[in-house]
């Protein structure tokens, strides 16, 4: 199928919803992946290569390469937040609109975190596994764990998903502690129950520490073999932003000397396809250590109508941008 003036041709390069390849299908031609799986590059290259629109997602990589292959793209519309895989520069000038959907994750994530964080806490991984495997025979005294009241946690990075976690973490009677850039007015840091603190003095007073920012290369491994030291001995780490954010080699070492109590992660740094050094695979040490780890793969926003609603938000962004308008998620001013 090729695109042509009339009929815009859009790739859509990961399954989504029906409802959303029937909106899309009223403006151009859409060719969907029917499959749960991510397709070679190469495959998607082939598809794109006259196509004006690109439906993208987290696996994939938006990169000079990709779009001097795809010399029709006119928006490639990204459906989710943390765009660090997406060459924005590029993308300009290439002419090429990219669009985000900057806030739908919100609740979803911070719910995962939580889940983690308790996940990790007390053993409900470790717990569930030790049922399935027969070993259950009533109470015993094992799988103790850590409660989280009295605890302080440290919110790096106090955007949309940090201040949906603080409003959750608050019924659990913890110590909130937040840094950024920026500090919140201090009505917002009322409401969350959050104290404005430095990032180091963070490190050295959290129990439980939440890395929630976008992944730059000012914050890529943050959580380096020094950052993990500055933290009290014995603290957890739980990761739902971005794997890079933390050096998972780092992590590793940290959980074995007993620095680090637990790491529990949504997101890896194999992910981070934009590092042209990205790991190729978790580390097969962190995976081994069910004791003191806890993963998920990557499902952040994984509840069907935020994903269908993700999903419709990026179809309009094409839309929009098919349309001659200014999409509601634009990051760049293509020329
Ligand atoms: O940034 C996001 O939206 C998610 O992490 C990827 O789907």
């Amino acid at each position: 199928m090729s695109g042509n003036q009339s009929r815009p041709k859009v790739v859509v390069t990961h399954w989504i919803h029906d409802e959303v390849v029937a909106l899309l299908e009223r403006y151009g031609e859409v060719v969907v992946n029917e499959t749960r799986e991510t397709l070679p590059r190469a495959e998607i290259l082939r598809r794109a290569r006259d196509a004006q629109a690109l439906m993208a997602f987290m696996p994939d990589h938006v990169d000079e390469e990709f779009l001097t292959a795809c010399p029709r793209l006119r928006v490639v519309s990204a459906a989710l937040k943390g765009y660090d895989n997406f060459d924005v520069d590029a993308c300009t000038r290439h002419g090429v609109q990219l669009t985000i959907v900057p806030d739908i994750l919100t609740v979803p994530t911070a719910e995962l975190a939580l889940g983690l964080l308790l996940s990790l806490t007390r053993h409900l991984h470790e717990g569930d596994h030790f049922m399935r495997s027969g070993g259950f025979q009533g109470w015993r005294p094992h799988f103790y764990g850590t409660a989280l009241t009295g605890r302080t946690v440290g919110i790096v990075g106090m955007g949309a998903v940090g201040r949906a976690l603080a409003r959750r973490l608050s019924g659990f009677d913890v110590d909130i502690l937040y840094a950024d850039r920026l500090r919140l007015d201090p009505a917002k840091e009322t409401s969350l129950s959050a104290s404005y603190t430095p990032f180091e003095e963070l490190l050295e007073r959290s129990d439980i520490i939440f890395p929630l920012l976008p992944l730059t290369p000012q914050t890529l491994h943050l959580f380096d073999a020094a950052c993990l030291a500055r933290m009290q001995r014995g603290a957890i780490l739980v990761n739902v932003g971005r794997g890079s954010l933390v050096d998972e080699e780092a992590v590793a070492a940290a959980l074995q000397s007993g620095q680090l109590a637990g790491y529990a992660a949504d997101v890896f740094e194999m992910e981070d396809w934009a590092r042209p050094d990205h790991p190729r695979q978790v580390p097969q040490v962190l995976l081994d250590d069910t004791t003191h780890t806890c993963f998920t793969p990557h499902l952040g926003s994984a509840v069907d109508e935020f994903r269908l609603a993700i999903e419709l938000e990026a179809a309009h962004n094409i839309i929009q941008t098919l349309q001659g308008q200014k999409p509601a998620g634009a990051i760049n001013c293509p020329r």
